[in-house]
């Protein structure tokens, strides 16, 4: 049974809830002003729906439930991971919370809910999906994965210097709606996400009560642990739809640079879909950053690959690998996965006239050192088991705007990559 719209509102409005607020700190620095984008036009179903969200959230402020209520156990469940500016103390983002304890939610209303949040935002950005040529026909649905470097909170308050940015655009309570909305937008079946620093307190509990199952590797030295009033390390994180796919094996893995042991990681799952049967590996990772850093990339990449061999057996379980590779087509490490004995192809180039170049940014943003805009991300397939049938295109300069990202409509500096793919024919 799904739940009532007042419920969705207090899983996404629990911040006002007793135990889950931040510390006191200092006040935030002065604001810089809203940019003049025509706001988000809520329906009258919208802005009542906000209303009660906020109506609950303020009930749940000073009520105790009784043990059984639902808004508590969600609450409860939340509460042992939240606690976040102690997570450098003590590790509580490592614990889950109890999966009995989350209640389906239906995708709509969580959508619904989001908008009415951002109702005074400017409109989402509207992205196509672009059909592609494909080998062979399929009798089963696609499988659909999305690519996202979603921007660690506590990263891009703390550290990124998007200089272009307001610094009111970056607030948590409503980017993380951006960032629901897009993923609701597609829906996709996995869901490879990198910065993620709020997994246990908002995309665990939320994600798994639509039906994914999740697994969060925090870097081992989160930069995001020296951001005063943090949340925890950011890691990667891998979500798939439990009703299409079986997990079958899963490995965490700390990648290492030419033998020592680096503050890189990576997620590799073998699923196996519920409808072919046919089993897959997918596996999401974030490189080293930063210029000067190129060979160090290209050793981490190495170590991925050579796991993915011994994941795949030798590629012979077809794989789909996700990452912000923090590298440009040119550098070494995008050879080595070009060149690789996996025979992987990079889905994206697939959107260019010839099929052979990647897109020309999937970042962009402004820091004090000037305008970056790189290909950094990637979705790598295996081009002889698997076939991309669409993808989601990228946003245009216009779309992007003057200011770049990430912004009052995009919740991140890096774009989201979406495509659908299917397997060929067994040979
Ligand atoms: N406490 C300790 O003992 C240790 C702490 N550390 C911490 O970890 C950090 C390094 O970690 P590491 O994982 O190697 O970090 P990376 O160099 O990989 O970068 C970390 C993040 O910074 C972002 N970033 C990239 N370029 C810039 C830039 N020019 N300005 C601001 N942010 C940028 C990246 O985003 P994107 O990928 O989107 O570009 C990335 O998410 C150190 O700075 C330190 O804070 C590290 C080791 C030990
Ligand atoms: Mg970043």
């Amino acid at each position: 049974m799904y739940q009532s719209p007042r419920r969705l509102c207090s899983a996404l409005l629990q911040r006002d809830a007793p135990g889950l607020r931040r510390p006191p700190g200092p006040p935030p620095p002065p604001r810089r002003l809203s940019p003049t984008a025509a706001p988000r036009l809520p329906s009258p179903r919208l802005l009542a729906a906000a209303s009660a969200a906020r109506e609950v959230a303020r009930s749940c402020s000073r009520t105790v439930y009784p043990m059984g209520n639902g808004t508590s156990r969600l609450y409860s469940a939340l509460a042992k991971t939240l606690n976040s500016s102690a997570a450098s103390q003590h590790p509580e983002y490592l614990v889950a919370p109890d999966p009995e304890h989350l209640e389906p939610i239906d995708p709509k209303e969580l959508l619904e809910e989001c908008r009415a949040v951002l109702h005074t935002r400017p409109p989402r950005f509207q992205r196509d999906f672009v059909a592609l040529p494909a080998d062979c026909p399929s009798s089963h649905p696609p499988i659909r994965v999305m690519q996202w470097n979603i921007l660690a909170q506590a990263l891009g308050e703390g550290k990124d210097n998007f200089v272009q940015c307001p610094i009111e655009a970056l607030k948590w309570e409503e980017r993380k709606c951006l960032i629901l909305e897009e993923i609701l937008a597609y829906q996709p079946d996995i869901l490879c996400l990198q910065e993620v620093d709020h997994y246990f307190d908002t995309f665990q509990p939320l994600l798994s009560r639509l039906g994914y199952q999740g697994t969060f590797f925090p870097k081992p030295w989160s930069p995001c642990l020296d951001v005063e009033h943090n949340n925890g390390p950011d890691g990667c994180a891998l979500f798939f739809l439990q009703n299409r796919f079986k997990l079958v094996n899963s490995a965490n893995i700390r990648l290492t640079a030419m033998t020592l042991k680096t503050n890189q990681v990576a997620i590799a799952q073998t699923l196996e879909c519920k409808e072919s049967s046919r089993q897959f590996c997918i596996a999401v990772t974030h490189l080293k950053a930063r210029t000067g850093w190129e060979r160090f990339r290209s050793a981490q990449g190495c170590d991925l690959l050579q796991n993915l061999q011994a994941i795949t057996q030798g590629a012979k379980i077809p794989l789909i690998v996700c990452g912000d590779f923090n590298a440009e087509p040119t550098e070494e490490v995008y050879k080595h996965f070009a060149s690789s004995s996996l025979n992987l192809n990079s889905a994206y180039k697939l959107l260019s006239a010839d099929g052979q170049s990647e897109p020309p940014y999937t970042t962009w943003k402004i820091r004090t050192s000037g305008e970056c805009r790189h290909t950094l991300d990637y979705i790598w397939y295996s081009r002889q088991a698997l076939s991309v049938r669409s993808a989601l295109d990228l946003l245009t300069e216009e779309q992007i705007g003057p200011n770049r990202l990430p912004s009052f409509n995009y919740p991140s500096d890096h774009l989201s990559l979406v495509c659908d793919f299917s397997f060929n024919e067994e040979p």
